[in-house]
């Protein structure tokens, strides 16, 4: 279905410097929190907000001789995310041991999937723009725990530890450096989010920190990228630097732009990159030196040996491929395809599955594109305008195709529609019966037409001279019809009568 897909590579990013241009070279590690009511290893509750430390089971605050027990929930949502984009599920998988200590992480190590991650190569469709996207390599997704939270904030001597999130699970998703600018960057946050929105594998929170993402930024010169590309040689690349945890679209973008622009001045100036993890202060718009390489951790990484190898089967994974939703590719090219809609306004409709669906409710045995322009233009902009979800919407599915029925049906003109939109939204109601009780249903019948017509011909002989000599003026009888009715005649029917009338 997405075979119409024929889009080209948009360009990559490029920086003019004072010794010639750069192109930027992108690669992302997503952390993104698994929706699931339990932990990784625990049955503890993973419910934001909670009374710090009031979820912690023995096993995540490392007791002594608290053994971790898979959920398979967990394991199933990593598989279901990993089928959403189009990557191999490994029947077989490891945990292993990232051994490093922080005060927020009781076990003295994370559990994590090195060697042997349960997701393997995937790839992710970037739109950027008409007939503009980007594949996206991914190169795995693997599960892993994540840390506590300390506290430095409270009390000026001390520090607290919050042990809630300690062992909730998360999906680390891996892509390739194949993104090309701090746009695509953002935008590739954006679809794997709706991908595992659609999924309801992660709410994709972002200010709560539900998903962020470590960001890898090198550059190179023109033609340096298409030489990777050719052979995979890293070498051909510059040298990365990580920026960690960031939580915004927009500070990824800054981040990026800021951290090219660092790495380019040093660049042209004759020094090199150091590979290092660096921070983004969102308040300076600058990255600064968090660790080098050469004082990165050495985690030890070994297989844990309180775990077995994770087997999974296949006809297991077939049973959750059967149970996929739509994906958003697939239903915004359905919108194009079957419903006539424009690619602008199918990816509107399939940003949030919660408007997809909505919208689905009222165009279902309706005209599509009259559906979508209601729900765009008319229920999306009154939505934005007092800052509501879909979810809260005063109008149901229901009630505006409730109103769409009655133009369809000419009861209502359009004008008519917007009316009662309006009373549908701040009243309620049913809005056949809204139409029928305030008089606003068009008058189709012909008989009450027709008595209004033959008034206002007999009224005004000089103008039917007139329109008999140049029939473009019969539409000065039918404004005054209409008028006269006070918009609710029906517009055709009373063109038709006056120039029947007036023998045009
Ligand atoms: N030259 C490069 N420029 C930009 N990104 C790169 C480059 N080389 C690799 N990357 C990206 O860096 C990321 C490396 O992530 P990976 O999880 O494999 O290792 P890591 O960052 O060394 O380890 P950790 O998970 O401990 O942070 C990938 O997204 C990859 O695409
Ligand atoms: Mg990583
Ligand atoms: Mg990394």
């Amino acid at each position: 279905m997405l075979d119409h897909l024929d889009f080209t590579a948009p360009a990559p990013k490029v920086i003019s410097g004072a010794k010639g241009e750069w192109e930027l070279v992108i690669g992302l590690e997503v952390h993104a929190q698994v929706v699931s009511n339990a932990k990784l290893f625990s049955g503890a509750s993973t419910a934001f907000g909670a009374e710090p430390n009031s979820n912690v089971a023995f096993v995540d605050a490392a007791m002594p001789g608290m053994l971790p027990v898979i959920n398979e929930f967990c394991v199933a949502q990593a598989v279901r995310t990993g089928l959403g984009i189009k990557a191999a599920i490994n029947l077989t998988s490891a945990f292993d041991r990232k051994n490093y200590f922080y005060p927020d992480l009781p076990q003295g190590y994370q559990i994590s999937q090195l060697y042997h991650p349960i997701v393997g190569e995937g790839e992710v469709i970037v739109d950027m723009g008409p007939g503009l996207a980007r594949r996206v390599r991914i190169e795995r997704i693997h599960l892993e725990q994540d840390a506590g939270k300390s506290i430095h904030d409270m009390d000026p001597a001390l520090s607290f530890v919050d042990l809630n999130r300690t062992g909730v699970a998360l999906m680390e998703i891996v892509s390739r450096p194949d993104i090309r600018g701090p746009e695509e960057a953002a935008a590739y946050v954006a679809k794997l989010r709706q991908i595992m929105r659609y999924l309801g594998t992660c709410d994709g929170n972002m200010q709560n920190g539900n998903l962020r993402a470590d960001v890898n930024v090198s550059v190179c010169k023109p033609g340096d990228y298409e030489r990777y590309q050719e052979t995979q040689d890293f070498s051909h690349l510059g040298t990365r630097c990580e920026i960690k945890n960031m939580n915004s679209l927009r500070f990824i973008q800054a981040a990026i732009e800021y951290e090219a622009r660092r790495q380019i001045a040093i660049l042209e100036d004759g020094g090199s990159v150091v590979q290092e993890t660096r921070l983004y202060d969102p308040d300076k718009g600058e990255t600064r030196s968090m660790r080098s390489k050469e004082e990165a951790h050495d985690y030890r990484y070994f297989p844990d040996p309180d775990l077995l190898p994770l087997e999974i089967e296949q006809g297991w994974v077939d049973d959750i491929a059967a149970s996929m939703p739509e994906l958003p590719d697939e239903k915004k090219a359905r919108f194009v395809q079957a419903l006539g809609l424009s690619e602008y306004d199918a990816g509107v409709l399939t940003a949030e599955v919660e408007n997809a669906d909505y919208f689905e409710a009222v165009a279902q045995g309706r005209d599509g594109k009259q559906a979508a322009n209601w729900v765009i233009n008319d229920l999306f902009g009154r939505l934005k305008k007092e800052g509501l979800e879909i979810g809260a919407s005063p109008v149901s599915a229901a009630q505006l195709g409730g109103v769409l029925d009655l133009i369809a049906s000419g009861e209502i003109s359009g004008k008519m529609a917007k009316d009662l939109f309006e009373i549908v939204w701040t009243e309620g109601g049913e809005p056949a019966e809204i139409a029928a009780a305030r008089g606003m249903k068009q008058v189709t019948d012909l008989g009450a037409i027709e008595a209004a017509v033959d008034e206002i011909i007999a009224a005004n002989p000089a103008q039917v001279e007139k329109a008999k000599a140049n029939p473009k003026l019969a539409g000065w009888f039918t404004g005054q019809v209409l008028k006269a009715s006070g918009g609710k005649a029906n517009p055709a029917a009373v063109n038709e009568l006056v120039a029947k009338k007036l023998g045009l």
